[in-house]
């Protein structure tokens, strides 16, 4: 590795990086001051001689208020490398496209265990998976749930991501992802956004890590309308964290992008680190937050509400309300309802929920059969919700419970509205929890019928009739 010698002077990226606060902002940076031109995007030369290069996150003529592009001031322009060759050998565990060709159909209610990280070496994108997913890259319609777990960083290679944006929940071990806007450092307990296009490469300071992604093709997140919540509550804007340019100048030989592009890995074989972006500005770009900053609403009084009130951040669909990919977490929080029953209800659900779980335990499931690292999936209509341990306790402590805190835990789930089609690897996983099932299987039954009328008497069917010919239903 070579340094090339040039009078600029270096930004050293030691320790947490400095972040622009803010979602959805109109952002500049500049790792050497006057790198950016002022008064244009294109000058005919730019400042200290850099080049211009604009990264578009949607189409040229989307809406403004959707319009997402940045412009890059770097010192060699990313087209400077050699032609891309499909990657050999690839775990081929990625799908961008499901189809019943390559993934299956499954109303089963899934569970899986936390997926060991293997002893042999393996980076992040050696280390990712997909579970399962809907629609295409290619048509610009769908999303793909993934995994990972890796114990090296990546060297000398660049991941970029042409089919969609990631949303990268770490779970296990810290991820220090260096970005062509600058350098996030993530901890489990923080979600981070890779928007579509950027190149970054991403270091384990910890070693062994685990963690969720959920990748969006053809659309981008966005925070969801507080309706009547009104103008404050849930994830607020300025508590998502952009990076500020940091740029390293350096030959690099050998140096490869890996283009994951239509499910497939492409690799580019350039002689140049890809972070050599000395300004940007825009408002395309990588983001990260940190979940304990969420302000959760909830139930005062009666009922369970409905778990959108908990949505970070919602991919929208053309059709209004309907999400392609919302991001939900299961914050702290104190349950306070009366008369309720407390934890989720039992449902059935159009949307389909995947489910993961960071830290603590999950308020519906016991806490040592939905594990941290672990994830189910309850697919489009079928049925699920607390397990007999859950509902058991739930009733044993009875309707006047007083306040009570949920605390030391965060689960979250990708819930869509496009039912996913699981990869054969996932189902055949040594991790799979064959026994799901019966975690609902004690359920009892608890219906009587109560024999308060002298004069009922038992049908024909062997229902009890009250005088005026209703029945009388109670609880136990
Ligand atoms: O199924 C789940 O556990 C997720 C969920 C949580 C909740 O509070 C309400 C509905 C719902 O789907
Ligand atoms: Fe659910």
């Amino acid at each position: 590795m070579e340094k090339h010698s040039h009078s600029l002077p270096k930004v050293v990226g030691d320790g947490e990086p400095l972040y622009l606060s803010g979602f959805g902002n109109h952002f500049s940076s500049e790792a050497v001051p006057g790198a950016l031109p002022p008064d244009q995007n294109s000058p005919l030369i730019c400042p200290y001689g850099l080049y211009a290069e604009q990264l578009s996150g949607t189409s040229f003529t989307s809406p403004r208020k959707l319009n997402l592009r940045s412009w890059l001031y770097r010192i060699k322009p990313s087209v400077t490398h050699e032609p891309f060759k499909l990657r050999v050998p690839s775990n081929g565990k990625l799908l961008s496209e499901f189809s019943q060709a390559n993934s299956s159909a499954n109303p089963t209610q899934l569970r899986w265990k936390p997926v060991d990280v293997p002893e042999s070496p393996v980076d992040f994108i050696d280390g990712l998976y997909t579970i399962c997913g809907a629609g295409s890259s290619f048509l610009r319609h769908g999303y793909a749930v993934h995994m990972y777990t890796a114990n090296k960083s990546m060297d000398n290679c660049a991941f970029c991501n042409a089919d969609g944006d990631f949303l990268i929940v770490p779970q296990k071990g810290r991820l220090w992802i260096t970005t062509e806007c600058g350098k996030l450092n993530v901890s489990p307990g923080e979600i981070v956004v890779l928007p579509q296009g950027f190149r970054f490469a991403v270091d384990l300071p910890d070693g062994p890590s685990r963690g969720y992604v959920a990748e969006i093709f053809g659309t981008h997140f966005q925070l969801p309308d507080l309706g009547p919540i009104g103008a404050n509550g849930l994830a607020a804007p300025r508590d998502f964290l952009t990076p500020t340019a940091w740029f390293e100048d350096i030959t690099r030989p050998g140096y490869t992008i890996v283009q994951k592009f239509g499910g497939e890995l492409f690799t580019a074989v350039q002689d140049f680190s890809p972070f050599n972006v000395v300004a940007w500005h825009g408002n395309y770009v990588p983001y990260k937050y940190n979940l304990s900053k969420f302000c959760p609403y909830n139930t005062v009084l009666i009922d369970h509400g409905d778990p959108s009130i908990n949505t970070v951040l919602t991919a929208p669909t053309d059709k209004p309300g309907v999400a392609l990919l919302d991001f939900v977490i299961f914050p702290p929080r104190w349950l306070v309802a009366e008369h309720t029953f407390r934890p989720p209800y039992y449902h059935r659900n159009c949307m389909s929920e995947f489910m993961g779980l960071i830290h603590g335990s999950y308020e519906a499931k016991a806490a040592d059969a939905f594990l941290p690292g672990g994830a189910s999936l309850h697919n489009c209509m079928s049925p699920h919700g607390p397990d007999t341990q859950s509902y058991e306790a739930t009733i044993a402590r009875g309707n006047d419970a007083g306040p009570t805190k949920l605390a030391g835990t965060m689960a979250f789930m990708f819930e869509s509205s496009l039912i996913p089609r699981i990869c054969q690897w996932a189902l055949e996983s040594p991790f799979m929890d064959h026994d799901y099932y019966q975690c609902w299987i004690g359920l009892r039954s608890h219906f009587t019928v109560k024999e308060t009328c002298p004069e009922s008497a038992s049908n024909e069917n062997g229902h009890r009739e009250t005088g005026n010919g209703s029945l009388m239903l109670s609880n136990e």
